[in-house]
């Protein structure tokens, strides 16, 4: 046995992992500098929906007019101000739709830009341009895949071969657009990230020559993960490499289209910001071709929860949410980054504890500063971003289960029900609550545990001081007097004692009860008092509390409960 035998059992899988290639011995990234590990994303790229063509594309029953321009809509008031709408050639409704954003009443707006997407065929591309008459701006996208594999196996062409189709779709654009600053143009070498740099350079730097592109009309340079099939490490090599090298690099828009076949496309994305590009394609939610495109929420949102301006409004996550379900037809997941159903709510004891104390914490810190809760700055435990800022309301952040503990049941009851337990007998009721959970398997709604502590705490038990009055003499004794009712008979009694509740006490050992009030609070709630005491009842201490109309009835009661839990065990 080795030493690594004690700690690692793991043993061979039997999995044919032999049938695939590493990255690194398919395409070599030429890095010799290398400036990404150390840089920090401090404003937003370019955000660019493809919603509604490599979305749309990936969907079983692909949108409806009616569909795109709801999605379209919703884009525009998120904020996005490029947005792919859609690949005229491929379909009527693609068209349709993009003949309807350059009529009048359209209503597209001046800041946005839309992009049709082409492959570089002349019929598809004769038929995109006819698409954008009359659409004040466009840009026209055009893609070939660039990579060994696809060259080969899809396009029967090799390097040159490629070339000459991009370079003659580029001519037919150059001569559809003529000169007008209205159209702008995009190159995806669609599969870049397994393509051999050098070429893709060849490609992108051919077209700005070709394409003139200028600071002012510059053109885009698009560089796909088409099938993540690598770290993001390599992808932000890749693109470093490519940011380092372009030619007229000023007149050239730096775009990445992560995909997220291994599950890393946010972080390719982030990292290839990192290395240089500019501008970002992906997806609400991060819908697409099979594992999807890269999230534009979640990487909005993560710039956010880093203190970077997200330059889209995502204030209102849910009702984003609810559009793209809408149109995709498909759901979100409850755990997905920041907007699914789950994912600003904690089952768990600790997590809940945390959370509690770091909201009681962040009231205190706000008020004490004088600034509102929404504008103080954000430091809950296990909340990255306050739920509020995206709509969500602190309602769900915590729900309770078997697993939760006494802070969480005790924010429930404080939020929800108003009762504010004291911290001795948190433990108490979450027992309870334990016990309650553990029996059912399932979740106590907030509405539940009010029941739950009503029952336990308020319901009437064996004794009851059916009658009962205080009375306090010139020396501050006080006198406590009552009928209890014990269910079977009523019992006359008396007691005295420094407080009315001792005194209370005293009239108990009158019923056989040896009661030491060892603990009592109360505060207010609606229309009266909660009262909560521990007392020590004939030698166990007990937790007991109390709902009244005023403060004294309410502790009375609290005592009574106690007695009654007592006499039930
Ligand atoms: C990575 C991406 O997301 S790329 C975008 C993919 N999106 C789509 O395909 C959605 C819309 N597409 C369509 O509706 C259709 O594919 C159309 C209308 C564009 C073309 O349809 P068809 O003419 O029937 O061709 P088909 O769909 O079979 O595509 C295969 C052909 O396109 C060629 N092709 C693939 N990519 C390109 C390209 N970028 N430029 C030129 N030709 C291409 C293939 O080599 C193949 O040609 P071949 O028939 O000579 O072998
Ligand atoms: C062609 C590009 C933009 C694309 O959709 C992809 O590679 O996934």
């Amino acid at each position: 046995m080795t030493p690594t035998d004690v700690w690692n059992p793991q043993r061979p899988s039997g999995m044919p992992y032999h049938r695939y290639r590493p990255h690194h011995e398919r395409v070599r990234v030429p890095v010799s500098e290398r400036g990404w590990p150390a840089a920090r994303i401090e404003r937003a790229p370019l955000w660019v929906p493809v919603d509604l063509r490599d979305g749309n594309q990936a969907l079983a029953e692909p949108m409806d007019p009616a569909r795109k321009r709801r999605f379209f809509d919703l884009l525009v008031r998120v904020g996005y101000k490029e947005i792919e709408v859609g690949y005229p050639s491929a379909s009527r409704t693609d068209f349709d739709f993009v003949r309807h954003l350059a009529s009048a009443d359209a209503g597209l707006p001046d800041d946005v830009t839309p992009v049709v997407f082409t492959a570089a065929r002349p019929d598809l591309i004769e038929r995109t341009f006819a698409s954008i008459e009359g659409l004040p701006r466009a840009v026209v996208h055009l893609y070939v895949a660039t990579s060994p594999v696809w060259r080969e196996v899809v396009l029967g062409r090799d390097r040159d071969g490629v070339r000459r189709i991009v370079r003659e779709a580029a001519e037919l654009m150059a001569r559809r657009a003529g000169d007008t600053p209205s159209v702008r143009f995009q190159f995806s070498p669609e599969t870049f990230n397994l393509t051999e740099p050098d070429f893709v350079l060849e490609l992108c730097d051919e077209l700005t020559e070709f394409w003139d592109a200028s600071p002012d009309r510059p053109v885009t340079h698009n560089l796909p993960a088409t099938v993540e099939i690598a770290t993001p490490n390599v992808y932000a090599d890749q693109i470093e490499y490519i940011h380092r090298n372009l030619a007229r690099r000023d007149s050239v828009i730096l775009s990445v289209h992560p995909h997220n076949d291994r599950g890393t496309g946010v972080a390719c994305a982030e990292l290839a910001v990192l290395a240089g590009a500019q501008r970002v394609e992906g997806c609400l939610f991060g819908n697409g071709e099979r594992t999807g495109n890269v999230d534009l929420v979640t990487l909005a949102l993560n710039l956010y929860a880093q203190g970077v301006d997200p330059m889209v409004d995502l204030g209102d996550i849910d009702a984003v949410r609810e559009t793209a379900e809408h149109c995709n037809r498909l759901p979100v997941h409850p755990r997905h980054p920041y907007a699914g159903d789950l994912v600003y709510t904690a089952f768990s004891g600790t997590h809940q504890d945390a959370i509690s104390k770091g909201l009681a914490q962040h009231a205190r810190t706000a008020r004490e500063s004088g600034v509102p809760e929404g504008e103080a700055p954000w430091a809950v435990p296990y909340l990255p971003i306050d739920p509020g800022d995206v709509g969500r309301s602190y309602e769900a952040v915590i729900r309770v289960n078997s697993q939760s503990g006494k802070g969480g049941v005790a924010y429930l009851l404080r939020t929800r029900a108003g009762l504010d337990l004291p911290e001795r007998m948190r433990p108490d009721f979450a027992r309870v609550v334990q016990e309650a959970t553990d029996d059912s398997g399932a979740e106590a709604t907030p509405k539940e545990l009010e029941e739950l502590f009503r029952a336990t705490y308020l319901a009437d038990g064996g004794v009851r001081p059916a009658v009962w009055s205080v009375h306090t003499d010139p020396s501050g004794a006080h006198r406590f007097v009552c009928t209890l009712d014990t269910g079977d008979r009523t019992a006359d009694l008396e007691g005295t004692g420094s407080g009315p509740l001792t005194a209370f006490a005293d009239a108990l050992t009158g019923a056989g009860y040896t009661v030491e009030v060892l603990e009592v609070t109360d505060h207010p709630v609606d229309g009266g008092t909660a009262a909560y005491a521990e007392c020590r009842v004939n030698g166990t201490a007990v937790w007991g509390a109390g709902v009244e109309a005023s403060a004294l009835a309410a502790r009375v009661q609290a005592v009574v409960s106690a007695v009654n839990r007592a006499a039930a065990r």
